[in-house]
């Protein structure tokens, strides 16, 4: 039996970390964009023994961690002897960059595997298990919950899905707005969000920023927010910022994309002057069976 999954990007513009002991309720509030890209996951369970992930078409074991803890929370309460997993990511964003993979990752492993074995899951019981293993690989706190929701999405409460609270700004759909983004690199979220530095900085500034946007709620004031968010945790480099800038001038309003060494802008038109920038629409449904 198989089953694919298309889980959208979703950039972070600005967020705050939100602790508790239950890693359920553990997550983050903020606000970002959902785009139409992202992740394709393929599951496929035959008779046998064993798991194989492929990640566009090859063994990559270092992006694999967050599937195989997927399936190893998965393990802790359903029995997968006896089963054979294979499991294909096709990932058209890069990886480990601000794009939330990681969870969109988590989410193709969790809800193919609970819809083919046929668990007792509901639709959100199946997606905290992807944010459970976010939480724990400390790979992304609300990437899970914005993917599911698509949009240019608010997380108002944080935690999995069916306990965090999210929204999106009111769009007219039928007017196309495109996700623009150049990626320079990689930046471990593990590295920020764990750092007591980064942590308070991150936080004192975040915090206010929700109610901004609430009180303002447009594609302009949540890029504003977002770039005055990293200016303020000084997490932007010297080349993401040059980026920004000329993206400032060509589109509704640009910042980084938390946590990646990526520029990122929302535009009305897809054009940029910006070389091999990645082109998507904003995708306004979030996750979907294929
Ligand atoms: N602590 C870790 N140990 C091993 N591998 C990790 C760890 N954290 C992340 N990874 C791997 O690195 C990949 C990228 O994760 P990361 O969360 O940094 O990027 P992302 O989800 O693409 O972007 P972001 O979360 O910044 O939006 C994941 O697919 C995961 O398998
Ligand atoms: C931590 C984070 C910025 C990057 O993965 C994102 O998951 C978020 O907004 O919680």
């Amino acid at each position: 039996m198989n089953c694919s999954i298309f889980v959208p990007s979703h950039i972070t513009g600005f967020f705050e970390i939100r602790d508790n002991d239950n890693p359920i309720k553990k997550g983050s509030r903020g606000a970002g964009v959902v785009m139409d890209k992202g992740v394709i996951t393929k599951t496929e369970i035959s008779d046998g023994n064993g798991v194989q992930i492929k990640i566009n078409g090859k063994i990559d074991v270092r992006n694999a961690t967050i599937t195989e803890k997927t399936i190893e929370i998965i393990k802790r309460d359903y029995n997968l002897d006896n089963k054979k997993i294979v499991i294909t990511h096709d990932v058209d964003v890069p990886i480990g960059a601000g794009f939330g993979t990681s969870a969109s990752f988590a989410l193709g492993a969790s809800l193919g595997i609970s819809k083919i074995l046929d668990l007792p899951l509901t639709f959100n019981k199946a997606a905290q298990i992807a944010h459970l293993a976010e939480v724990e690989m400390k790979s992304g706190l609300g990437d899970v919950i914005g993917a599911l929701s698509g949009g240019l999405v608010l997380r108002l409460k944080e935690g999995a899905p069916g306990i965090g609270v999210t929204d999106k700004l009111l769009l007219n759909q039928s007017e196309d707005l495109y996700v623009i983004s150049k990626c320079f690199g990689e930046i471990n979220t593990g590295d920020i969000i764990e750092d007591p530095v980064h942590k308070e900085r991150i936080n004192s500034t975040g915090r206010d920023l929700l109610f901004k946007l609430t009180s303002d709620p447009k594609p302009e004031n949540l890029m504003k927010l977002s770039r005055k968010f990293a200016e303020k945790t000084m997490l932007m480099s010297s080349e993401v910022l040059e980026a920004v800038v000329i993206l400032e001038e060509e589109t509704i309003g640009a910042s980084m994309a938390m946590l990646g060494n990526t520029a990122f802008a929302i535009s009305e038109s897809p054009d940029t002057s910006i070389e091999n920038a990645v082109v998507a629409k904003l995708n306004h449904s979030g996750l979907k069976f294929l």
